[in-house]
């Protein structure tokens, strides 16, 4: 085996490896969000530069995916969770990740740009470099704050939307900002729950590893409790309305209960029922972040800004 290639030992890369550099499943509801950016905005889109600027979007958070999986490949190869990756695996060269993202990066930003407009391009540069940069290669590993504040690159996206319709930013994507911002926390830390010892192994200093498990328990009830006024208060900006008000109040009555289900058991409760509690939450943050831009673009287009861009 010693004299073995690189693909003889670990096979060829496919077409699927490179996809999945791109993490398209997070990405799909990271376009989604971007997506009731651009139809909730009050100034119409012509389809085709939507269509092209949803594109550049997802190609965009996809390059900047594959930069995260790049400068972490280390720590992927250590959590059973993420070790079966194209670059832990063996089958993509860092290097060759390193050069998808950079040059998909410069692509995306320059098309969204000549596309749409270069607020909408800058502030896709940036969401790239947050995630990236500050999130990645800064705070990941230095801060159990990583989380909090690098959760603000996934939640740039609605005002990456805004803004290729308005060519700027405003309360209203600024709200949808902080929606994504606030949920993000109680997102990850449900998951990081039933991880066990993922980060542990890994040396990540994720809350679950350095302040324990009762208190990421009680910081996923408490940050759920603070996404209250802001989901809430979404339903009475101008891409509110009274779907959205519904499908928040169903959504966020779910979300709160899982989350004081949570701060309410220890560890020798979750161990009995396989964390049960936690994975359900996690699942249904996810539904939560779709229903709600779901409504909002539901509003949308009850408004007439979608329908208007055909006219
Ligand atoms: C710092 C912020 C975030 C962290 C640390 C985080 C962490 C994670 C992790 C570790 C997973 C596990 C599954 C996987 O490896 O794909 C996951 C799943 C997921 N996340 Fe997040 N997340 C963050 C923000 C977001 C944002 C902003 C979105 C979208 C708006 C999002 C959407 C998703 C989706 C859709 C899944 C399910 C993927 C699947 O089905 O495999 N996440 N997240
Ligand atoms: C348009 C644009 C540029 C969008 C970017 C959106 C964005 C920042 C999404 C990040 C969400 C995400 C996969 C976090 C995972 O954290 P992790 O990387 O620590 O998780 P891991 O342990 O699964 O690698």
């Amino acid at each position: 085996m010693s004299d073995a290639t690189h693909f003889e030992r670990y096979g060829e890369p496919g077409f699927g490896d490179y996809v999945a550099l791109l993490k398209p499943r997070v990405m799909v509801l990271v376009v989604f969000t971007a997506i009731a950016g651009i139809v909730a905005a009050p100034v119409a889109v012509h389809p085709v530069i939507g269509l092209a600027a949803i594109l550049f979007i997802a190609l965009g958070g996809g390059a900047s995916g594959a930069l995260n999986m790049w400068w972490d490949a280390d720590i992927d190869a250590v959590m059973r969770r993420t070790r079966g990756r194209p670059i832990p695996a063996g089958r993509v060269q860092p290097s060759e990740a390193m050069a998808l993202g950079l040059v998909l990066s410069a692509f995306a930003v320059v098309m969204l740009g000549l596309a749409t407009n270069w607020i909408a391009a800058g502030l896709l540069a940036f969401t790239i470099f947050f995630y990236a940069v500050v999130y990645s290669m800064w705070l990941k590993r230095s801060t159990p704050q990583n989380i909090v504040i690098g959760g603000a690159a996934g939640a740039f996206p609605p005002m990456i939307g805004w803004a290729v319709a308005t060519g700027g930013v405003s309360a209203e994507s600024v709200m949808m900002f902080l929606l994504i911002f606030m949920w993000t926390p109680p997102h990850f830390w449900a998951l990081a729950l039933f991880m066990r010892s993922d980060y542990d192994d890994a040396g990540v200093p994720m809350l679950t590893v350095t302040h324990g498990r009762p208190a990421t328990r009680r910081h996923v009830w408490w940050y759920t409790v603070a996404l209250t006024p802001v989901a809430l208060g979404l339903a009475f900006t101008s891409v509110g309305g009274p779907i959205y008000l519904a499908a928040a109040l169903v959504m966020h009555g779910i979300f709160l209960r899982g989350a004081w289900a949570i701060f309410r058991r220890d560890e020798v409760m979750a161990e009995a029922d396989g964390y049960a509690v936690e994975k359900r939450v996690f699942r249904d943050s996810l539904a939560y972040l779709f229903v709600l831009f779901g409504a909002i673009m539901v509003q949308a287009a009850l408004h007439g800004t979608v329908l208007g861009a055909f006219r």
